[in-house]
């Protein structure tokens, strides 16, 4: 059962209250009060909001908190049995860590905050190897701190296809908090070094009091369809074989629906006549973007594809049966027979994959018979 939470309305407390403990619901003469049960969900974001809004309560935070590590934006993880976790360390052990790989105890105020547990426990992250003074050394222990710390530092995009949803996502925000940071460490009018608050949730100049908030850079992904067939497009820096939807960051100024038309026409030569969202998603390569995914269909008839060179390898209409056998293959990097790679598609932590997935299930369905 959740734990009680404070009363919503500040109602005078002089009464004697009777509360039930489980329904939470308190009697007083003929008219009763609910108490409506914070959820847990709204009192751990209420937390977090408090920590990013208040310096010393989210200092308070780091005394009882947790701290995940990373070396140049690399996750320290441990690898148990057949699972890869990333290791926590409390704030003791953290500066003892610090001590023994001869950098400053302060270098915790370069930690950032990138969540907390049901019970309020706060989380953080702190790159023990990225800005100038800590990288020299740092980089050249890189071995001894993962012998210390019974690890590796892990690639991201690797450590991805190890981690389970929570962590990867964890993990992924707080790579694109830390390499933020790293790009931002000067006021864009006035040169001054900016200052990053406790949490890392913004950074301001002190001269001009600019302030400075993490930036993910919005894309879309469209998976467009003419009823039957899909399209999927390759750039050349994909890997051999591997096709994946258009996607492309919106101009500024731009709505999701106005920067869907205009990167499949740029792309593919295209015009889509219906747009429908489906989900979106943070994706932290190269850097941190903001995946906005949704499904277009091209007016019947109005198919023929005008590659743009500039920017894709290859674009082609692809059927129901090829998706399918692409979604099943996984060893997608042998070469054939003759020295052509077999068409595969974005693993599925990518939003890429959940959309063709979802147009697959959708003309399976409207291809059975009614
Ligand atoms: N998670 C997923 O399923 C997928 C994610 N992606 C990601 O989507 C992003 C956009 O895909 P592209 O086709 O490359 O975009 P795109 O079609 O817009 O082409 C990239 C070009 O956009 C311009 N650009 C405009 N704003 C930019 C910004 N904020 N940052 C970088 N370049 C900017 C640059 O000239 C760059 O060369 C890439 O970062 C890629 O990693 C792409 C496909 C699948
Ligand atoms: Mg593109």
């Amino acid at each position: 059962m959740e734990n009680v939470y404070p009363l919503l309305n500040c109602f005078s407390l002089e009464e004697e209250l009777t509360m039930s403990l489980y329904c939470g619901i308190a009697f007083r003469r003929k008219s009763f009060w609910c108490y409506r049960l914070l959820s847990t969900y709204i009192t751990k974001t209420r937390y977090l909001f408090e920590l990013k809004e208040d310096d010393d309560a989210c200092k308070k935070a780091q005394q009882t908190g947790a701290f995940y590590l990373f070396h140049s934006l690399a996750p320290l993880l441990q690898q148990s049995e057949h699972q890869y976790l990333p290791p926590q360390h409390s704030l003791l052990e953290l500066e003892r860590l610090l001590r023994k790989f001869g950098q400053d105890t302060q270098r915790v105020e370069d930690s950032v905050l990138i969540g907390c547990s049901e019970q309020h426990e706060a989380w953080f992250a702190l790159d023990l190897c990225l800005n100038g003074s800590s990288s020299i050394n740092a980089s050249l222990q890189k071995p001894e701190m993962e012998m210390e710390l019974k690890g590796s530092f892990v690639d991201l995009r690797k450590a991805l296809f190890w981690l389970n949803v929570k962590d990867a996502s964890l993990l992924s925000t707080a790579q694109a908090l830390l390499r933020w940071h790293d790009a931002h460490q000067f006021c864009s009018r006035s040169g001054q070094p900016t200052k990053k608050n406790v949490a890392g949730s913004k950074r301001v100049c002190p001269s001009n009091k600019i302030i400075y908030y993490p930036q993910m850079a919005p894309v879309v992904i469209t998976l467009v369809s003419d009823g039957t067939r899909c399209l999927l497009a390759r750039q050349s820096s994909f890997p051999k074989g591997m096709y994946s939807a258009l996607a492309g960051f919106c101009d500024i100024g731009e709505s999701v629906e106005e920067a869907v038309r205009r990167e499949v026409a740029e792309e593919v030569g295209l015009e889509i006549e219906r747009l429908q969202y489906s989900a979106s998603q943070h994706w932290p390569f190269p850097n941190s973007s903001l995946m906005i995914a949704c499904h277009a269909t091209v007016k019947p008839g109005q198919t023929e594809i005008q590659v743009n060179f500039r920017e894709l390898e290859a674009a082609a209409w692809f059927s129901h049966d090829e998706v399918i056998t692409a979604l099943k293959r996984n060893d997608p990097h042998t070469q054939q027979q003759n020295g052509a790679f077999p068409f595969w598609l974005p693993p599925k932590l990518a939003i890429a994959n959940q959309l063709i997935k979802e147009w697959v299930e959708k003309s399976t369905c409207s291809s059975l018979p009614a």
